[in-house]
C-alpha cells in the first residue's frame, strides 16, 4: 500500500491551533493520511497538563487500590457510568474476558438540564478525595483536545469544518479510567489485558498509559507497538468515523498485551471515547460513497446499543 508515512506520525496541536495556513494543512493533511495508514497518530504540544495528567493517575490508582466491596457499589449492569469489574468486558469476537477493571465518567451536567433526560448522572465516589473535580478537568481538557482534531478531520473529508464538531456537540462521550492488575496467576490463558477490537465511537484520545503494552494492527497485517512519551496524546479512529467515511478510515484495531518477562506490574491508561450525541445519525458522506455506502444509515444510539450488547455490556 503506498503510503505517505512510515511510521505513526508525530503532531503538534499547537501548530494547529496557533499556526499559519501552510501549518493547519500540514497538521490536516498528517492528520488523514496518519488515520488512512495507520488509524493512529500521536499528538503533541496539546493544552493538558503534566499536573492534571499526573494527578488523574494518582486518583486513578488510589481508587482501585481501595477494597472491591467499595468499588462494587459503583456497578451498573450497563457499565455506562461507575466502576465494572475485572474480568467482564471482554472484546467483540473473544469469548475470555479482558484483564482489567474500570471506571466510565460521563458528560456532566446541571440537574434540570435536557440532557438529563437523554443520558444517564455521573456516580462519584467520596473517596479518593478531589476525584470528581480531577476527572471534570480531565474531561473537559480531552473534550478540547478531541473537537481540534474532529474540526481538523474535517477538509480532508470534504464537509464543513464544523460538521463532526457539532456531531460530537453534548455528545456521548466517555472517559475511561482503566487499571489492569497484575495477571494473576490462574488467569484464562486465552485471556490479555484488552484483546484485539476497534473503538465504538468516533475517535479516541488516549492518554499514553503508564507502561507498554498497546499494539496496533497496521494494514499489512503487522502488530505494530504503539509507545509514546508519557507527555503526548494518542488519537485513533472508530467504528462510527469508518461507517460515516466509508471506511475510507478504517477503524483501527489494537490490543493490549500482557507484560512480557519477569515484571508484571499494574498498568493504567485512559482512553476518552468521542461520540456523536445520541440521535445524530450515522450516514455515509458524499466525498466517501465510491461504488455506494456499505452501511445503512443508523443513529448513534442504536448502534452504540448494538455495539455494548456484542462486548457483554448491554442485554
Ligand atoms: O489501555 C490502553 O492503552 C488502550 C485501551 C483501549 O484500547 C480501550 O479501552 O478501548
Ligand atoms: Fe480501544
Amino acid at each position: 500500500m503506498a503510503r505517505k508515512y512510515d511510521r505513526v506520525p508525530e503532531l503538534s496541536l499547537k501548530a494547529y491551533t496557533d499556526g499559519d495556513l501552510t501549518a493547519r494543512r500540514e497538521f490536516e493533511e498528517a492528520l488523514y493520511e496518519g488515520f488512512k495508514y495507520f488509524g493512529f497518530i500521536i499528538l503533541k504540544d496539546h493544552k493538558v497538563s503534566r499536573d492534571l495528567l499526573q494527578r488523574a493517575y494518582d486518583k486513578s490508582a488510589e481508587f482501585f487500590a481501595l477494597p472491591e466491596n467499595y468499588k462494587m457499589d459503583f456497578f451498573r449492569k450497563d457499565g455506562q457510568r461507575g466502576y465494572t469489574p475485572f474480568g467482564r468486558e471482554h472484546a467483540k469476537d473473544s469469548d475470555h474476558p479482558d484483564l482489567k477493571e474500570f471506571w466510565h465518567v460521563g458528560r456532566e451536567f446541571e440537574a434540570g438540564s435536557a440532557l438529563e433526560k437523554i443520558y444517564p448522572a455521573n456516580m462519584w465516589p467520596e473517596k479518593p478525595e478531589g476525584f470528581r473535580q480531577t476527572f471534570i478537568e480531565l474531561y473537559d481538557a480531552l473534550e478540547d483536545a478531541g473537537l481540534a482534531m474532529l474540526e481538523a478531520l474535517a477538509p480532508s473529508l470534504d464537509v464543513p469544518r464544523d460538521f463532526f464538531r457539532k456531531m460530537a456537540t453534548d455528545g456521548n462521550s466517555i472517559l475511561r479510567l482503566l487499571h489492569y492488575p497484575p495477571v494473576p496467576e490462574g488467569a484464562d490463558p486465552g485471556s490479555i489485558r484488552a484483546a484485539a477490537h476497534e473503538d465504538i465511537n468516533l475517535i479516541t484520545i488516549l492518554v499514553a498509559a503508564n507502561g507498554a503494552g498497546l499494539q496496533l494492527l497496521d494494514r499489512d497485517g503487522k502488530w505494530l507497538p504503539v509507545d509514546t512519551d508519557p507527555d503526548n496524546l494518542i488519537v485513533d479512529a472508530g467504528d462510527m468515523l469508518a461507517r460515516v467515511c466509508n471506511d475510507v478510515i478504517p477503524a483501527t484495531t489494537h490490543r493490549v498485551i500482557n507484560p512480557e518477562g519477569s515484571v508484571n506490574e499494574s498498568r493504567y491508561s485512559m482512553p476518552f471515547f468521542m461520540h456523536p450525541h445520541s440521535d445524530a445519525l450515522l450516514s455515509c458522506l458524499d466525498s466517501c460513497k465510491g461504488d455506494g455506502a456499505k452501511y445503512k444509515d443508523i443513529t448513534a444510539h442504536e448502534f452504540l446499543t448494538q455495539r455494548l450488547r456484542e462486548i457483554g455490556l448491554a442485554e
